[in-house]
C-alpha cells in the first residue's frame, strides 16, 4: 500500500473523449504512482486512418482491431497483477464508438450484433477485471477540439466537426449511466499534468474512493 493508499494491485482506468488528455493524465499519474501504464496505440492501427477516410468500409475492421488490442491488454493487466494506469477502457469502444456508428448507419446491423457478441462472450471470462476507479476527463468542446488541433493527427483535424459534437453528447449521457466501477470525474481545468501536487491531489482522491468502496462491500 502506498501514501494514498491505493492498493499495489489496483487498477485504474482514464476515459474520455478524444483528445481530452487520457493518454498525457495515463502517464503522469502512472509515474507518480510508481505503476504500469497501458497505452492505446495509434501509429500502429493499420486501419484507423482508412476508418477516418471511409467510415462505412472500415467501422467493423477497426472495432474488432480495438477489441483484440483491448483485450489483450487485459489480459496482460491480469497475467501481471494489476499496478496498472490504463489509457481508455473497453466500455468506450463498445458503448460510445461501436454503438455511434451503428446508430449512425456507418456499421451495419448484423456486423454490430456481430461484434456485440464477441465483446459479451470476452467479458465473460477470467481475463475481465473491472478497473478499481474509472477517471473520466471531461471540459469543453471548444477546449477539446482545441487540443484534436494542437496534436495534429490529420485524419482527426481532417473529420468534420460535427462527429466529435456527436462523440462529445454521447459521451457525456454514457458516463451519467456508467456503474461498472466507481467514477471520479475530473475537469481539465481543474488539474496540471506538469505539478506533481495537483497529480498527488487525484491520487488522493482515487484513493479514497477505494477505500469507501471496500468499505461498503
Ligand atoms: N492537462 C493538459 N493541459 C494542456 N494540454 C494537455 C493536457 N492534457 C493533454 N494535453 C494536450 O492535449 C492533446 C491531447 O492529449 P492526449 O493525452 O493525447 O488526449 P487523449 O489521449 O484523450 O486523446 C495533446 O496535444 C496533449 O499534449
Ligand atoms: N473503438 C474505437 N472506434 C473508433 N475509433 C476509435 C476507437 N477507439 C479509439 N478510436 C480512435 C479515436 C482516435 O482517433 C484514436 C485514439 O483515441 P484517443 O482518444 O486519442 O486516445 O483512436
Amino acid at each position: 500500500m502506498n501514501q494514498y493508499l491505493i492498493p499495489e494491485n489496483a487498477i485504474i482506468t482514464v476515459a474520455g473523449t478524444v483528445g481530452v488528455g487520457k493518454s498525457t493524465l495515463t502517464a503522469a499519474l502512472a509515474e507518480q504512482l510508481g505503476f504500469k501504464t497501458s497505452l492505446e496505440q495509434v501509429d500502429h492501427n493499420p486501419y484507423l486512418e482508412k476508418f477516418y477516410h471511409d467510415f462505412e468500409r472500415w467501422s467493423f475492421h477497426l472495432q474488432i482491431y480495438f477489441l483484440a488490442e483491448r483485450f489483450k491488454e487485459q489480459k496482460k493487466i491480469f497475467e501481471m497483477g494489476g499496478g496498472f494506469v490504463q489509457d481508455r477502457s473497453i466500455y468506450e469502444d463498445t458503448g460510445i464508438f461501436a454503438k455511434m456508428h451503428a446508430d449512425q448507419g456507418t456499421m451495419s446491423k448484423t456486423d454490430y450484433e456481430t461484434y456485440t457478441s464477441l465483446f459479451d462472450a470476452m467479458v465473460m471470462t477470467p481475463y475481465f477485471p473491472h478497473p478499481d476507479v474509472l477517471i473520466y476527463i471531461e471540459g469543453s468542446l471548444p477546449s477539446i477540439l482545441n487540443r484534436i488541433k494542437e496534436r495534429g493527427r490529420e485524419m482527426e483535424i481532417q473529420t468534420d466537426v460535427t462527429y466529435w459534437e456527436h462523440m462529445y453528447e454521447r459521451y457525456s449521457k454514457w458516463i451519467n449511466e456508467f456503474d461498472a466501477c466507481p467514477v471520479l470525474r475530473l475537469n481539465i481545468e481543474e488539474y496540471d499534468v506538469h505539478d506533481p501536487e495537483s497529480m498527488k491531489d487525484i491520487l488522493k482522491r482515487v484513493g479514497d474512493m477505494i477505500s469507501t468502496s471496500a468499505a461498503s462491500k
